[in-house]
């Protein structure tokens, strides 16, 4: 075995490499590209790209497109031309839509039509994995691996990334140890790390919950507002608790604790969000106008848990048909959907209407 990093260990590093604003270089189809993340570019590491001559654009999602009202030729993403004089400003407000309404946009922006994008695609997929605003500073580069040698840039060849990046990652137990909680005094409290480094996720096992028989089982993500600071922007602290309450009354359940905040875009863009929705808009628009899915979590985490715990068969404790259907197909048979709605007021209303309108959120 090799002491030189995987490929899964590379784009592990590659995300903290661009959450700290260093860049990385992508190979692949069209050759090679440097990409920085927008949202923490800077002016000496801009001026520095610029030294390396080239054109570079800034990939966007349609989303964000959209409300540049930018076309996005390349279907889900947009190739937007950085002109020569632009500002770290400039760059980062394409990127964030804080100022939109404020300071709309001066266009008209002009996005590229030639060439390949499935670079520009990939390193938004890398952006948004990292937490970031979905947003990448890409400059095409004629020699990739020089310049990353010359600069000690990780590299990331996105032929044997591509797979990595689709799949599930494989998920293990780290360790587990008995945890009395008011709602239930037999809790057990397991650990589970991702092969690839990410966030660490736990599951809540109350009771000894047998394996061959359906486990009334809730997949919590993420909520630090609602579930730590008792928010009313949402209905997650009270769930959380209404599902440990239910598990501790009937004296067996497993609940997931995904690290998924925010629909998985990350706390920091979730706030984000929050506050354009403090300018109006609803929790999907402003995802939206961020850049990003309506819901960017991967089910598939939820199912690869509950069957490292031996489960294949749960209650859920749920109001979202996706999650019902994610478990289904990866192979865990959900006999029952268990609703949950607790926690409705008067902040949290318009929220919980629109994912009924918009998410398919039942009542
Ligand atoms: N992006 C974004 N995420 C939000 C917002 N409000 C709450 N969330 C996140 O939404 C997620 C809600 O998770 P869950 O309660 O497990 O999921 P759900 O899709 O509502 O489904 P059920 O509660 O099971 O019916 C959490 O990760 C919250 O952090 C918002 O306005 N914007
Ligand atoms: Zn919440």
């Amino acid at each position: 075995m090799s002491l030189s990093p995987s490929i899964v260990e590379r784009i592990n590093r590659a995300r903290a490499d661009l959450r700290m604003g260093v860049p990385v270089v992508l190979t692949g189809e069209g050759g090679g590209v440097l990409v920085v993340a927008a949202e923490v570019l800077d002016a000496a590491r801009l001026a520095e790209l610029r030294l390396l001559g080239g054109t570079p654009v800034l990939a966007v999602t349609a989303h964000r497109a959209a409300t540049l009202k930018t076309p996005a030729y390349d279907g889900d993403v947009a190739r937007l031309r950085i002109p020569a004089d632009a500002s770290v400003p400039w760059i980062r407000a394409l990127a964030d839509p804080a100022d939109d309404l404020r300071a709309p946009m001066k266009g008209p922006l002009l996005a590229e039509r030639a060439g390949p994008a499935a670079l520009h695609r990939a390193a938004i997929g890398l952006v948004k994995s990292a937490e970031l605003l979905p947003a990448a500073l890409v400059l095409g580069l004629d020699r990739p691996l020089a310049v990353a040698a010359d600069n000690s840039l990780t590299v990331i060849d996105m032929a044997a990334a591509g797979p990595m990046l689709l799949r599930a990652t494989p998920v293990h137990p780290v360790v587990s140890a008995r945890l009395p909680m008011a709602a239930a005094e037999a809790g057990r409290l397991h650990v589970f790390r991702p092969e690839d480094g990410g966030t660490e996720h736990y599951a809540i096992e109350i009771g000894q919950p047998a394996r061959d028989r359906p486990v009334l089982a809730r997949l919590h993500s993420a909520c630090f507002t609602g579930d730590v600071m008792g928010s009313l922007k949402c209905d997650c602290g009270p769930q959380l608790r209404a599902a440990l309450a239910q598990m501790g009354a009937g004296g067996a359940g497993v609940l997931l604790y995904l690290n998924q905040e925010g629909r998985g875009i990350g706390l920091a863009n979730k706030m984000r969000a929050y506050s354009l929705q403090d300018q109006g808009f609803d929790t999907v628009e402003a995802n939206h106008r961020l850049g990003f899915d309506d819901d960017e979590r991967d089910f598939r985490l939820g199912s690869s848990l509950l069957r490292r715990m031996g489960f294949s068969a749960v209650r859920l404790l749920t109001n979202n048909p996706n999650k019902v259907a994610m478990l289904a197909a990866n192979g865990v048979e959900v006999v029952e959907r268990v609703p949950l709605r607790v926690g409705e007021g008067r902040h949290n209303a318009a929220y919980l209407a629109t994912k009924a309108a918009k998410s398919g959120h039942l009542l």
